[in-house]
C-alpha cells in the first residue's frame, strides 16, 4: 500500500541496506534494484535517501525505465516535504521539474532551493467553553464590585 511518508524518512534509507529514492515527489524503494540496474549500482547508491529526480531525468531514461519505477514505488511525499526539504542543490532553471515547485518562491530559481516566507500560524479558534469560562469570570467580577460598593455606600 502507498504510503505518506516524509523528507526525514526517506533520508535514514541511505545505504545499500536499504535504499530509497524520490522521483517527483514519489517514494522508491529500489534495495532490491541495486544489483539489477543496468546503469550499474553507482549511481543508485549516489543517489540514495535523495531526490533524485534530475539525476533520473538527465540520463535520459527510456519509457521502459520509468514503466519500471511503479514496481518499486512505496509511497508519496507528504505536503511541504518535498522540494525545499529534499533538494539541496542548485535549482536549474532549465529544468522543467523544478517549474512547478509550489513550496518555493519561484524567484528563487538558480538559487539553493529554501522554503519561501511561510503564512503565519492562525491562532486556534476560541472554543464554546472558553467563551463561556470568561462570561464567568466577568459575572463574579462584577457580583464582587457590586458588593464593595454597597459596603462603600452603606458606610
Ligand atoms: C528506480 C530508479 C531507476 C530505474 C528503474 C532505472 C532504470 C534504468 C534502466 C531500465 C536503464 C537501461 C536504459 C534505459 O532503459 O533507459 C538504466 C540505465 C541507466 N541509469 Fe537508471 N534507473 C533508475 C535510477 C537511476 C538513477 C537515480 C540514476 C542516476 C544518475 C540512474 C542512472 C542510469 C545510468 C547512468 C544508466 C546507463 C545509461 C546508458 O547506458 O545509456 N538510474 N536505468
Amino acid at each position: 500500500m502507498s504510503k505518506i511518508l516524509t523528507a526525514d524518512e526517506v533520508k535514514r534509507h541511505n545505504t545499500r541496506k536499504s535504499v530509497w529514492m524520490v522521483i517527483r515527489n514519489e517514494v522508491y524503494d529500489v534495495t532490491a534494484f541495486i544489483d539489477e540496474h543496468p546503469g550499474g549500482e553507482d549511481p543508485i547508491l549516489e543517489a540514495a535517501g535523495q531526490d533524485a529526480t534530475i539525476a533520473f531525468e538527465d540520463v535520459g531514461h527510456s519509457e521502459d525505465a520509468k514503466a519500471m519505477l511503479k514496481k518499486y514505488k512505496i509511497g508519496t511525499l507528504a505536503p511541504g516535504e518535498g522540494c525545499c526539504k529534499m533538494r539541496a542543490q542548485i535549482w536549474r532553471s532549465s529544468s522543467p521539474y523544478h517549474r512547478d515547485c509550489t513550496e518555493c518562491n519561484a524567484s528563487r530559481r538558480g538559487k539553493p532551493c529554501r522554503p519561501g516566507p511561510q503564512p503565519a500560524p492562525s491562532p486556534p479558534a476560541e472554543s464554546g467553553t472558553s467563551r463561556w469560562k470568561y462570561a464567568v469570570l466577568a459575572l463574579g467580577v462584577a457580583i464582587l464590585l457590586g458588593f464593595a460598593y454597597k459596603k462603600y455606600t452603606s458606610g
